[in-house]
This record gives C-alpha cells, structure tokens and sequence, in this order.
C-alpha cells in the first residue's frame, strides 16, 4: 500500500503530538510493508512568520497532491489582536475549504481503563461510544457578511446553509449510524433559528430515506446537558459547525481529556485529519501533551485513506493496552495509582509504538503458521 500523506504540524502542542501520530504511521508501514511518504508543510502561527500567510500556496499544492493531509493545531496568543482573516486560524478555516471535506468525524469513546480521569461518575462514562458528525464547510465560519465596523462598534457574522449542504452531510451520518447503532440525534436551536428550522426539516426528509435508522431532535442548549447526563444514549450526533465544534470539546470531558479526541473529514479532495484539540499554549513545550488524540488520528487515516482497517484497530488496540497498563499523560492522571508518575508526550509515543509492534509481530507469527 502506498500513501501520500501531508504533515502540517502547526502551532504550540501541534509539532509536539503530531512527531508521535507520523512515528506511528512510520511503524505501520515498516512492520506491515507499506510505504508511506511524509512531505511536511508550513500553517498556522509558524506560516505567518515564516511566509506572511497563514496559509502559504506552496502547503496548499503540496496537500492537494497527497492522499491525506494530518494536521497537527494551529493558534498562537503573539497573534490574538489580528483580525480574524489574518490570524492562525484563518488557516486552517482556508484548507479545510480548499481541500473540500464538509462531514468531521470525531469519535467520542469513553476508554474503561479511563474510567477515574473523567470527573463524570464511572457509571455515567461506562460503553459511551459516541460520533460526531459535525457539517464543516458552513454555517457561522463561513457565512456573508462578516464585519466589525470600528467606528459604529458594531459586528456580524452570518449562520447560512442551503438545503444541498445538509442534505450531503446528512447522509453520512445515516450512512454511519446504519453500520452503528441505529441511531442518529440531530442538533439544531429550531425554536429560534430559520437556519436550525431548514436544518430540522432536511435532515427528517433524509431520514426517509434510512427507515432502520432511528432520528432524534434536540436542541442544542438542552443536548449540552442531556451529554453530560446520559452521554450512553446517544450513537451518531449530526450538527452543524459552531454546535458540533463546542459538543465535541465537550463530551472531552466523557473520555477524560480533549487530548483523547481525534477527527476525520471526509467528502472532499483529500481527506482532512486533525485531534479535535487546538494548539493549548499552556503545555506547548512543557512534555505535557496527550499525544493519543493525534495518535488515534493517524488510526483514522489508516481506516479512511488507505483502507487498512486491521492495522487501524490494531493502533487503537494498541492504545487501549497501553492505558490499560495504567501510563497515563498529565492530562488524565486523575485516578493514577498510587506510585505511578504521569509520563511525558514522547514517553507515551514510545509505549504505543511498543504495544502496537508487538501486536503486529503477534499478527504476523500467527498468518506464518
Ligand atoms: N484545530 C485547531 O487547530 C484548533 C486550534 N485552536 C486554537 O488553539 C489555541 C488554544 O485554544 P484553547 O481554547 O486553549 O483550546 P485547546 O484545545 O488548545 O486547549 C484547551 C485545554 O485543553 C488542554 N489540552 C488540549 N489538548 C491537549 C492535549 N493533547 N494534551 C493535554 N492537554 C490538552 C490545554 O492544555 C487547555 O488547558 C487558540 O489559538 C485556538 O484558536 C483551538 C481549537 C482547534
Ligand atoms: C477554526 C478552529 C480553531 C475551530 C475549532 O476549534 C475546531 O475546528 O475544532
Ligand atoms: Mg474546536
């Protein structure tokens, strides 16, 4: 298997967690004989330093010409007083849209061996196996028009979407709750919003289409808690940008760290691969990062891009031991025992490696036999 893949490491923890994702896409394609080519690129904070863009031409060439593009996080605090279109994170809004990708997976899966990290009781966290299917191309980070006048000291930004837009990313989500639990919540704010009334009305006309497949409503302001209270209840939730982007660091704290999360955009020219975190300023540098949500990123390029879906498990099995080992980075040392001193991003990496290599090599004896 052949695979070009993209590296935009970015900002702050983003070079940090996304060395230990490629260190793991390395062991894949050594141990499974694949060959795998990194070509890295510049965005973010460093891209506007380095270039004066956030979004230099040369990255967007180079990512449009491989089969998947892993980003780690952009976002610096030396630029917060730019505006937005200048900032880091116009970046990242720039090639998400060249690239294409409107659904944003971001699976939500509460770890056992996690079960004390979360602050969420042990029973309220226990088997919750949620995704998200976030719309990513529309909506209020997109919309016209988009202002600050100075002088009036006045703003707006625009929530908009068309009826083809919902129904596209919609489908994903029946399409993937079918293969799930049969099961699809939609989030909108239809009590207040036309654009949520649009929403609502789409995704039930699609729902026809999906007659095994259960659909929900919720409004998103209730659905913040209903998250929190009984986060097992729910299956696949289908929402648009703004709502799925602040669930999704929500139900963070169901699996023990927003370090734990990782996304995959798919529907677009090339596939799209970020850990749902940002660039956290406040660890960059410090060892501290949870590398696990990158790393579970790379296990999604591995099952989307390159249909490897026995080596994508046996990363996230690999994981899974390793937690179950009890290693734990800062981030979701809660519950530690006694004794046992949280170990560093690079330390954590290295345990992956170790776990998935010996899973591989167990995989590879049995097939000689
Ligand atoms: N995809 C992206 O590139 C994103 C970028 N950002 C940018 O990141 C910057 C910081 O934003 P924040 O609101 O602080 O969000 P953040 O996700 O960077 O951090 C929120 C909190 O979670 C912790 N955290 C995040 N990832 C972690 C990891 N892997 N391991 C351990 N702890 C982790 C951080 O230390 C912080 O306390 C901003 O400039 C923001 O615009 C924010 C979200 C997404
Ligand atoms: C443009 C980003 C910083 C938005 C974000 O937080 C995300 O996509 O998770
Ligand atoms: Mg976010």
């Amino acid at each position: 298997m052949r695979l070009k893949i993209a590296v935009l490491a970015g900002d702050g923890i983003g070079p940090e967690v996304t060395h230990q994702a490629t260190n793991i896409l390395r062991a894949v394609a050594e141990l499974g004989g694949h060959e795998f080519t990194f070509v890295e690129g510049l965005i973010g904070g460093i891209a506007i330093t380095e270039t004066g863009s956030p979004l230099p031409t040369a990255t967007l060439d180079a990512a449009l010409e491989c089969d998947a593009v892993l980003l780690g996080a952009v976002g610096d605090n030396k630029f917060n007083a730019l505006p937005p279109d200048k900032r880091p994170e116009a970046g990242l809004l720039q090639i998400r849209q060249a690239l294409g990708g409107f659904a944003n997976l971001r699976p939500s899966i509460a770890y056992t061996a996690l079960s004390e990290s979360s602050p969420l009781r042990p029973e309220v966290t226990k088997d919750v196996d949620i995704l998200f299917v976030r719309e990513l191309l529309g909506g209020l980070y997109f919309g016209a028009p988009r202002w600050w006048d100075r002088e009036s000291n006045e703003a707006i930004n625009t929530m908009r979407y068309t009826r083809d837009e919902i129904v596209r990313v919609a489908r994903v989500a029946f399409e993937l709750a079918s293969k799930r639990r049969q099961k699809v919540t939609s989030v909108d704010k239809a009590n207040v919003l036309e654009v949520s009334q649009l929403w609502r009305a789409t995704v039930t006309e699609v729902s026809k289409d999906y007659p095994s497949v259960t659909l929900e409503h919720q409004l998103v302001d209730s659905m913040a808690m209903h998250i929190m209270n009984i986060p097992r209840n729910f299956d696949v939730v289908l929402t648009e940008n703004l709502f799925g982007d602040i669930l999704s660091d929500e139900a963070g704290v169901i699996t023990g760290s927003l370090g734990m999360l990782p996304s995959a955009t798919i529907g677009g020219a090339v596939n799209l691969y970020e850990p749902v975190h940002g660039s956290a300023p406040d660890i960059a540098g410090t060892g501290k990062a949870n590398p696990l949500g990158a790393i579970l990123t790379a296990a999604m390029i591995l099952r989307h891009s390159a249909n490897l879906e026995q080596d994508a498990r046996a990363v996230e099995l690999a994981v899974n031991k390793v937690l179950d080992a009890g290693y734990r980075t800062a981030d979701i040392a809660r519950g530690q025992q006694p004794g046992q001193t949280p170990v560093s991003t690079e330390e954590m990496g290295k345990l992956v490696h170790q776990a998935l290599a010996e899973s591989i090599d167990r995989r590879q004896a049995m097939h000689a036999v």
